[in-house]
């Protein structure tokens, strides 16, 4: 039987993220806060700084597909670059149920800390796979990294667990040896996704993953990543300017634009029925 407190958490979000605000730039006396370049967008005119996200809030449970939908520059790399702390916020809090009793902001922990969430919590998939795997180490090795880092140290049981998520991406286990430099697109962004798969994280998060990918090479990225979602049920904030991927993969989707998150609901109902005008935009370019 389930218990009070397991079903008390499992009905929290696994993530809640509250007031996220980013500024790339120094500001200025005119840029201090978001909400004093109102009116205009969100580059400052006088310094030129950006705030890439203002007052983004989000709640992310346990095995669902978030989407997080919007033009180029409205801020949702920014937004999961800040939650993986490749970049760092100007201010706001996000906390994981599981982590701390969801009692602590993960933005004010320690580097150490911060790395261990990395490690065991959350999981990266970039659109530009330079970015998520070393090209001059093996596939397997790239899965190892992430092993290592995580304290597993048994060099048999490292090659077992990188053989079985990489055959869960569909990658031949005779080309584990292999440097991921010389895959095509789509067998890069697999191995991606074994690597931030490798410590079974709660949360993965996945940046732009199928753009510039070939049509039929993009639908089976995003078939694996709804296997992924079934089979594991892993938390997924998915990034993509194209709803139609969005449309593919998202249970919810949160729409962004200039920094701030303008829409959010069922996928299916801001499709049908999307209520701020940049969302109609989108949609009706989408038809
Ligand atoms: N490292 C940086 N330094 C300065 N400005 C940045 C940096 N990264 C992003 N920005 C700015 O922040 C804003 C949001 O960018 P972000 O990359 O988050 O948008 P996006 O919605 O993910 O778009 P894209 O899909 O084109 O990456 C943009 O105005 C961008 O120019």
């Amino acid at each position: 039987m389930i218990s009070a407190t397991n079903q008390l958490l499992e009905e929290l979000p696994l993530l809640e993220v509250r007031n996220l605000n980013k500024r790339y730039g120094k500001g200025c006396s005119s840029c201090e806060t978001p909400d004093m370049l109102e009116g205009k967008d969100n580059r400052c005119p006088q310094c030129g700084s950006v705030w890439a996200c203002i007052d983004v809030e989000l709640d992310l449970y346990k095995g669902e597909i978030l989407g997080i939908v919007g033009e180029s520059g409205s801020g949702k790399s920014s937004l999961v670059k800040s939650l993986y702390f490749d970049d760092e916020i100007t201010t706001g809090s996000a906390t994981i149920s599981t982590y701390q009793n969801g009692e602590n902001n993960i933005f004010l922990e320690s580097a150490q800390q911060k790395r261990y969430i990395r490690n065991h919590l959350m999981g990266m998939v970039y659109q530009n796979p330079w970015m998520g795997l070393k090209m001059n180490f093996s596939s397997g090795g790239n899965v190892a990294e992430k092993l290592i880092a995580s304290g597993t140290y048994h060099v048999g049981k490292i090659r077992n667990r990188a053989s079985e998520l990489l055959e869960h991406v569909e990658i031949p286990l005779s080309r584990m040896d292999e440097l991921p430099k010389n895959f095509s697109g789509g067998m890069q962004q697999r191995v991606q996704i074994s690597k931030a798969l490798a410590n079974n994280p709660p949360i993965l998060l996945l940046d732009e993953v199928t753009t510039g990918l070939d049509l039929s090479v993009q639908a089976r990225v995003l078939d694996l990543i709804r296997k992924i979602q079934r089979e594991l049920d892993v938390a997924m904030i998915v990034v993509s300017h194209d709803l139609g991927v969005i449309r593919m993969l998202a249970d919810r989707t949160m729409v962004m634009r200039q920094g701030k998150v303008v829409e959010q609901g069922l996928t299916d109902q801001i499709l049908e029925d999307p209520q701020h005008p940049y969302t109609q935009l989108l949609v009706h370019s989408l038809l």
